[in-house]
Protein backbone atom coordinates (compact mmCIF):
# COMPACT_ATOMS: atom_id res chain seq x y z
CA UNK A 1 0.00 0.00 0.00
CA UNK A 2 3.04 2.07 0.73
CA UNK A 3 4.17 1.33 -2.22
CA UNK A 4 1.16 2.48 -4.18
CA UNK A 5 0.68 5.50 -2.56
CA UNK A 6 4.32 6.48 -3.46
CA UNK A 7 3.75 5.42 -7.16
CA UNK A 8 0.60 7.20 -7.78
CA UNK A 9 2.70 10.30 -5.99
CA UNK A 10 5.37 10.21 -8.78
CA UNK A 11 2.36 9.62 -11.53
CA UNK A 12 1.15 13.21 -10.19
CA UNK A 13 4.19 14.87 -9.96
CA UNK A 14 5.37 13.85 -13.45
CA UNK A 15 1.51 14.69 -14.71
CA UNK A 16 2.42 18.18 -13.19
CA UNK A 17 5.55 19.20 -14.79
CA UNK A 18 3.72 18.44 -17.50
CA UNK A 19 1.04 20.50 -17.29
CA UNK A 20 2.52 23.00 -16.21
CA UNK A 21 5.35 22.85 -19.13
CA UNK A 22 2.07 23.57 -21.32
CA UNK A 23 1.09 26.53 -19.61
CA UNK A 24 -2.15 24.78 -17.90
CA UNK A 25 -1.78 25.34 -14.37
CA UNK A 26 0.24 28.78 -13.75
CA UNK A 27 0.87 30.45 -10.18
CA UNK A 28 0.04 27.33 -7.77
CA UNK A 29 -2.84 27.07 -9.54
CA UNK A 30 -4.94 23.41 -10.04
CA UNK A 31 -4.88 20.44 -8.31
CA UNK A 32 -4.18 16.40 -8.99
CA UNK A 33 -5.42 13.37 -7.10
CA UNK A 34 -5.33 9.68 -7.72
CA UNK A 35 -7.21 7.21 -6.02
CA UNK A 36 -5.60 4.08 -3.88
CA UNK A 37 -7.16 0.21 -4.13
CA UNK A 38 -8.39 0.95 -0.60
CA UNK A 39 -10.25 3.37 -1.51
CA UNK A 40 -7.80 6.66 0.05
CA UNK A 41 -7.23 9.15 -2.16
CA UNK A 42 -3.57 10.76 -2.91
CA UNK A 43 -4.00 14.37 -3.35
CA UNK A 44 -1.93 17.74 -4.12
CA UNK A 45 -1.11 19.46 -0.69
CA UNK A 46 -2.91 23.10 -1.39
CA UNK A 47 -1.47 25.79 -2.58
CA UNK A 48 2.03 24.24 -4.04
CA UNK A 49 3.46 24.86 -7.35
CA UNK A 50 2.14 21.76 -9.75
CA UNK A 51 5.07 22.38 -11.89
CA UNK A 52 7.36 21.84 -8.78
CA UNK A 53 5.68 19.03 -7.43
CA UNK A 54 8.12 16.86 -4.78
CA UNK A 55 6.78 13.87 -2.77
CA UNK A 56 5.92 16.48 0.53
CA UNK A 57 3.42 17.78 -1.98
CA UNK A 58 1.70 14.89 -2.12
CA UNK A 59 -0.77 13.36 0.91
CA UNK A 60 -3.67 11.17 1.84
CA UNK A 61 -7.18 12.00 2.44
CA UNK A 62 -10.06 9.35 3.01
CA UNK A 63 -13.07 9.55 0.56
CA UNK A 64 -14.49 12.00 2.38
CA UNK A 65 -11.95 14.35 1.64
CA UNK A 66 -10.50 14.00 5.35
CA UNK A 67 -6.82 14.20 5.56
CA UNK A 68 -4.99 11.06 6.65
CA UNK A 69 -1.86 12.74 7.64
CA UNK A 70 -2.12 16.10 8.90
CA UNK A 71 -1.39 17.86 6.03
CA UNK A 72 -4.01 20.70 4.43
CA UNK A 73 -5.33 19.26 0.94
CA UNK A 74 -6.46 20.92 -1.95
CA UNK A 75 -9.01 23.88 -1.35
CA UNK A 76 -11.06 22.05 -4.09
CA UNK A 77 -10.75 18.56 -2.94
CA UNK A 78 -14.31 18.17 -2.32
CA UNK A 79 -14.44 18.30 -6.60
CA UNK A 80 -12.26 15.42 -6.29
CA UNK A 81 -13.96 13.27 -3.46
CA UNK A 82 -17.32 13.73 -5.58
CA UNK A 83 -16.27 12.32 -8.51
CA UNK A 84 -14.59 9.32 -6.84
CA UNK A 85 -17.86 8.25 -5.50
CA UNK A 86 -20.21 8.58 -8.24
CA UNK A 87 -17.29 6.80 -10.72
CA UNK A 88 -16.34 3.87 -9.56
CA UNK A 89 -13.68 3.19 -12.44
CA UNK A 90 -12.24 6.53 -11.85
CA UNK A 91 -8.65 6.25 -10.66
CA UNK A 92 -7.48 9.59 -11.30
CA UNK A 93 -8.84 13.25 -11.27
CA UNK A 94 -6.97 16.45 -12.65
CA UNK A 95 -7.52 20.23 -12.78
CA UNK A 96 -5.84 22.34 -14.74
CA UNK A 97 -6.04 26.27 -15.35
CA UNK A 98 -5.99 26.29 -19.04
CA UNK A 99 -6.48 29.31 -21.43
CA UNK A 100 -8.14 27.03 -23.49
CA UNK A 101 -11.00 26.52 -20.64
CA UNK A 102 -11.01 29.83 -19.87
CA UNK A 103 -11.96 31.72 -22.72
CA UNK A 104 -14.45 29.17 -23.38
CA UNK A 105 -16.06 30.13 -20.23
CA UNK A 106 -15.85 33.86 -21.43
CA UNK A 107 -18.34 33.01 -25.03
CA UNK A 108 -20.10 30.29 -23.88
CA UNK A 109 -22.67 30.74 -21.25
CA UNK A 110 -23.87 26.65 -20.04
CA UNK A 111 -22.21 24.45 -22.23
CA UNK A 112 -19.52 23.34 -25.04
CA UNK A 113 -20.75 21.00 -27.44
CA UNK A 114 -17.93 18.83 -29.05
CA UNK A 115 -18.71 17.02 -32.50
CA UNK A 116 -17.32 15.52 -35.34
CA UNK A 117 -13.37 15.94 -34.28
CA UNK A 118 -11.67 12.87 -34.50
CA UNK A 119 -9.63 13.73 -31.11
CA UNK A 120 -12.81 12.82 -29.15
CA UNK A 121 -11.82 8.99 -29.73
CA UNK A 122 -9.24 10.23 -26.93
CA UNK A 123 -11.85 10.02 -24.67
CA UNK A 124 -13.38 6.37 -23.27
CA UNK A 125 -16.20 4.70 -25.22
CA UNK A 126 -16.17 6.92 -27.58
CA UNK A 127 -14.93 5.58 -31.29
CA UNK A 128 -15.80 7.69 -34.33
CA UNK A 129 -15.81 11.42 -34.78
CA UNK A 130 -19.24 11.00 -35.63
CA UNK A 131 -19.61 12.02 -31.95
CA UNK A 132 -21.12 14.70 -29.72
CA UNK A 133 -20.63 15.37 -26.25
CA UNK A 134 -21.44 18.22 -24.00
CA UNK A 135 -19.11 19.49 -21.63
CA UNK A 136 -20.97 21.42 -18.99
CA UNK A 137 -19.96 25.23 -17.51
CA UNK A 138 -20.68 25.89 -14.11
CA UNK A 139 -20.22 29.21 -12.62
CA UNK A 140 -17.63 29.68 -10.17
CA UNK A 141 -18.04 29.85 -6.51
CA UNK A 142 -15.14 30.40 -3.80
CA UNK A 143 -18.17 27.90 -2.08
CA UNK A 144 -16.47 24.60 -2.63
CA UNK A 145 -19.54 22.37 -1.11
CA UNK A 146 -22.00 24.36 -2.75
CA UNK A 147 -19.80 23.83 -6.23
CA UNK A 148 -19.76 20.25 -5.77
CA UNK A 149 -23.60 20.10 -4.95
CA UNK A 150 -24.09 21.70 -8.22
CA UNK A 151 -21.35 19.64 -10.29
CA UNK A 152 -22.87 16.41 -8.74
CA UNK A 153 -26.35 16.98 -9.24
CA UNK A 154 -25.87 17.97 -12.75
CA UNK A 155 -23.49 14.49 -13.20
CA UNK A 156 -26.91 12.73 -11.27
CA UNK A 157 -28.61 13.59 -14.73
CA UNK A 158 -26.06 13.36 -17.14
CA UNK A 159 -23.40 10.75 -16.54
CA UNK A 160 -21.80 10.14 -19.56
CA UNK A 161 -19.57 13.40 -18.60
CA UNK A 162 -15.69 13.52 -19.64
CA UNK A 163 -15.23 17.01 -17.72
CA UNK A 164 -16.39 20.20 -16.86
CA UNK A 165 -15.55 23.78 -16.89
CA UNK A 166 -15.95 26.26 -14.29
CA UNK A 167 -16.11 29.49 -16.06
CA UNK A 168 -13.09 31.97 -15.64
CA UNK A 169 -11.43 29.52 -13.60
CA UNK A 170 -10.49 25.83 -15.07
CA UNK A 171 -11.93 22.46 -15.87
CA UNK A 172 -11.89 19.48 -14.27
CA UNK A 173 -11.40 15.80 -16.20
CA UNK A 174 -10.75 12.47 -14.77
CA UNK A 175 -10.01 8.47 -16.00
CA UNK A 176 -9.02 5.58 -14.93
CA UNK A 177 -5.51 6.12 -14.37
CA UNK A 178 -3.60 9.34 -14.33
CA UNK A 179 -2.03 8.02 -17.88
CA UNK A 180 -5.89 8.11 -18.72
CA UNK A 181 -6.61 11.49 -16.85
CA UNK A 182 -4.07 13.49 -18.78
CA UNK A 183 -4.70 12.13 -22.03
CA UNK A 184 -8.42 13.46 -21.46
CA UNK A 185 -6.82 17.20 -20.39
CA UNK A 186 -4.41 16.93 -23.44
CA UNK A 187 -7.65 16.47 -26.05
CA UNK A 188 -9.93 18.47 -23.90
CA UNK A 189 -7.57 21.29 -23.97
CA UNK A 190 -6.85 20.67 -27.60
CA UNK A 191 -10.53 21.11 -28.54
CA UNK A 192 -11.26 23.99 -26.26
CA UNK A 193 -7.98 25.77 -28.37
CA UNK A 194 -9.66 24.10 -31.62
CA UNK A 195 -13.05 26.07 -30.33
CA UNK A 196 -11.81 29.58 -29.13
CA UNK A 197 -9.86 29.32 -32.88
CA UNK A 198 -13.46 29.03 -34.52
CA UNK A 199 -14.59 31.74 -32.54
CA UNK A 200 -11.63 34.45 -33.47
CA UNK A 201 -9.82 34.09 -29.96
CA UNK A 202 -6.63 32.80 -30.52
CA UNK A 203 -5.06 30.97 -26.99
CA UNK A 204 -1.27 31.36 -25.67
C1 LIG B 1 -3.69 30.33 -7.43
S1 LIG B 1 -5.42 30.52 -7.31
C2 LIG B 1 -6.04 28.89 -7.60
C3 LIG B 1 -6.81 28.32 -6.42
O1 LIG B 1 -7.71 29.26 -5.89
C4 LIG B 1 -7.54 27.07 -6.83
O2 LIG B 1 -8.50 27.33 -7.82
C5 LIG B 1 -6.63 25.99 -7.31
O3 LIG B 1 -6.82 25.41 -8.36
C6 LIG B 1 -5.48 25.59 -6.47
O4 LIG B 1 -5.84 25.46 -5.11
P1 LIG B 1 -5.12 24.37 -4.22
O5 LIG B 1 -5.65 24.62 -2.83
O6 LIG B 1 -3.63 24.59 -4.35
O7 LIG B 1 -5.51 23.03 -4.76
ZN1 LIG C 1 -8.79 25.73 -9.33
Amino acid sequence: MHDEFQQRARELIEAGRYIHARGWVPATSGNFSARLSDGRIAITVSGRHKGELTPEDIMLIDAEGRSLDGKKPSAETLLHTSIYRRYPDVGAVLHPHSPGATVISRFFRDELVLQDYELLKALPGIDTHETRIVIPIFPNDQNIPRLALKVDEYLELHRDIYGYIIAGHGFYTWGASVKDALRHVEALEFLFDIECRLHGVGTP
